[in-house]
């Protein structure tokens, strides 16, 4: 028999007792009263020692649905279909999944927390009437929902203090698991809304993710210690936030590393565009409407701040504002003016000034193809708590693209693979372009051959590039050394000149001695 029943057996026991009890009391003298109504209580508790804890779907004149009671629907969607006979489907607009089952009105299912078992229903009543004169209602305003909680009274304090607290916590992560997530940009900064966004739909997962797999379960677990990490980083006092920077050349997955942690996180991202960011105050306006649970991502930082903390201007821009200027001074310092004028301490800031430990439970990811270029300020620890490299695919990496693409796990070609990757450096945007079929009548094989192929040609190319930077170098090599000779033998012929002159001036001089002499033994004789 199910808790339920029994309980309105006794129910129904207890109710008679308590009509009996009113009758007689009114002829039980004053005195005798307060003694009878304490053991009656004590009976009462001795038969029924369970409590009950009611959470209500709209509490007060709100006409938001309570946010504990959405929790506790979550909770026990995810934990209990497989118990309940009853349940129900819903359509969440915000869910990522067509639909969430939850249980049926008036189903009751049992959960189990620390030994302790617990007892939920829910419930809907119908009300008999609208209030009069009110003009707006609740959706369904004359049917009550709740879920009640039931328990024995000795476990009083668990369940108040742990076991909401968890069944609350896991709702909402499963809230945030399932639901749709976003993707934010940052608009014109005059634009009311600063974050505009978009539904999130990356497919990348780490499994789909192809880098060295030691490397890559360490980041999966240094992201799970983060997301549970709560308690640990307010007992260490840091705020609830991790920076890292991914690098490495242009292909080789660093966007998408960060489409698999907002998928493996279920966060939503926030893509920072500091060009469009105009001083540091409009930085800090956007990072306050940063909500918790997000990803904050800068991509290409190299090209976005130079390290003297001053905005840097790309050829291309310079080329730009060329065109642009030739309107006039006025024109220029309008220009000017649009400008970014964010700093890097600005940007240091927003990675771990004050500000940014409003809220909690964020990730701030730089990406860079150049990392040496960084100002060392903005990869310390601390701020880039960690540093990971993506870079040309290995075998190891390509294992995990031919099972993705092809569905491979083992094949003649992959020795030869193996060989070739190891001695040319080809990103893995690269392999997997090879990898996937071209059309439906193209099979593995093909696929792995056509791989070989572009290996080879690149192997090729690299020897051919090699050999041409090689005789570029012995030519500029020859040319400097040349350059050298000739400098030298300018030198010396420039010393035998000089020696020259000096001689002839030598012997202008003491031919003109002689002149004197001779001049002088005509009469006197002169000497000089
Ligand atoms: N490590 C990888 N694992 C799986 N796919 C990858 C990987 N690297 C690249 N790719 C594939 O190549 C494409 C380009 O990769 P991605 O945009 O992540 O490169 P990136 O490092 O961000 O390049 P850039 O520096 O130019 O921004 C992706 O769409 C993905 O399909
Ligand atoms: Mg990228």
């Amino acid at each position: 028999m199910f808790l339920g029943e029994k309980w309105s057996q006794t129910s129904t026991v207890i109710t008679s007792f308590m009509f009996i009890y009113t009758v007689i009391r009114q002829f039980i003298p004053n005195e005798l009263r307060s003694y009878l109504s304490k053991y009656t209580r004590k009976i009462f508790s001795l038969v029924y020692p369970y409590i009950h804890i009611t959470f209500d779907e709209y509490s007060g004149d709100s006409f938001n649905r309570s946010q504990l009671y959405v929790a506790i629907e979550t909770y026990l969607g995810a934990n209990s279909t497989t118990q309940a006979k009853r349940l129900k489907a819903h359509d969440i607009k915000s869910s990522k999944t067509p639909l969430t089952l939850g249980l049926d009105d008036n189903t009751e299912v049992t959960d189990e927390f620390q030994g302790v078992k617990l007892f939920w229903a829910s419930r809907k009543l119908k009300e008999a009437t609208n209030t009069p004169g009110r003009y707006w209602s609740y959706p369904n305003s004359d049917e009550k929902r709740h879920y009640r909680l039931t328990f024995h009274r000795r476990h009083l304090d668990l369940i108040t203090t742990s076991y909401l607290n968890h069944v609350v916590e896991e709702g909402k992560g499963i809230a945030v698991m399932n639901r749709k997530r976003k993707l934010y940009t940052n608009g014109a900064a005059e634009r009311r809304n600063r974050w505009v966004h978009i539904e999130f739909e990356h497919p990348a997962s780490f499994n789909t993710l192809a880098m060295d797999p030691k490397r890559k379960q360490e980041i999966i677990e240094g992201l799970l210690k983060f997301k549970k990490g709560k308690e640990y980083y307010a007992k260490v006092g840091k705020a609830w936030k991790r920076g890292y920077l991914l690098y490495g050349p242009p292909g080789t997955g660093k966007s998408t590393m960060i489409a698999a942690m907002a998928n493996f996180l279920g966060y939503d991202i926030y893509d920072l565009e500091l060009t469009s960011v105009t001083d540091n105050s409009d930085l800090r306006k956007l990072l306050i409407d940063i909500s918790n649970k997000s990803i904050v991502v800068i991509e290409d930082i190299d090209c976005s701040l130079d390290l003297t903390g001053q905005r840097k201007t790309s050829e291309k821009e310079k080329d730009e504002d060329g065109e642009k200027n030739k309107g006039g001074p006025k024109k220029k310092a309008k220009e000017e003016d649009k400008k970014s004028k964010v700093t890097l301490s600005g940007l240091l800031n927003f990675i771990d000034g004050i500000w940014s430990a409003c809220g909690g439970e964020r990730l701030i990811v730089f990406t860079t193809n150049y990392v040496d270029k960084l100002d060392p300020a903005l990869t310390r620890r601390g701020r880039m708590d960690e540093h990971i490299e993506l870079s040309y695919c290995r075998f190891e990496a390509f294992k995990v693209l031919a099972k993705n693409y092809l569905d491979v796990e083992s094949h003649d070609l992959f020795s030869k693979i193996e060989r070739l990757l190891g001695e040319t450096d080809m990103t893995p945007a690269d392999v997997a372009e090879n990898l996937m079929p071209k059309s439906d009548t193209e099979d593995k094989d093909e696929c792995l051959k056509s791989l070989v192929e572009a290996l080879e040609s690149a192997k090729k190319l690299d020897a051919v590039r090699k050999k041409a930077e090689e005789e570029a170098k012995l030519k500029a090599d020859q040319e400097e050394e040349e350059e050298e000779k000739l400098k030298n033998a300018k030198k010396k012929n420039w010393r035998k000149r000089l020696k020259g002159i000096l001689l002839i001036k030598k012997e202008v001089k003491s031919s003109g001695a002689l002149k004197k002499t001779l001049k002088g033994s005509n009469g006197s004789v002169i000497t000089n």
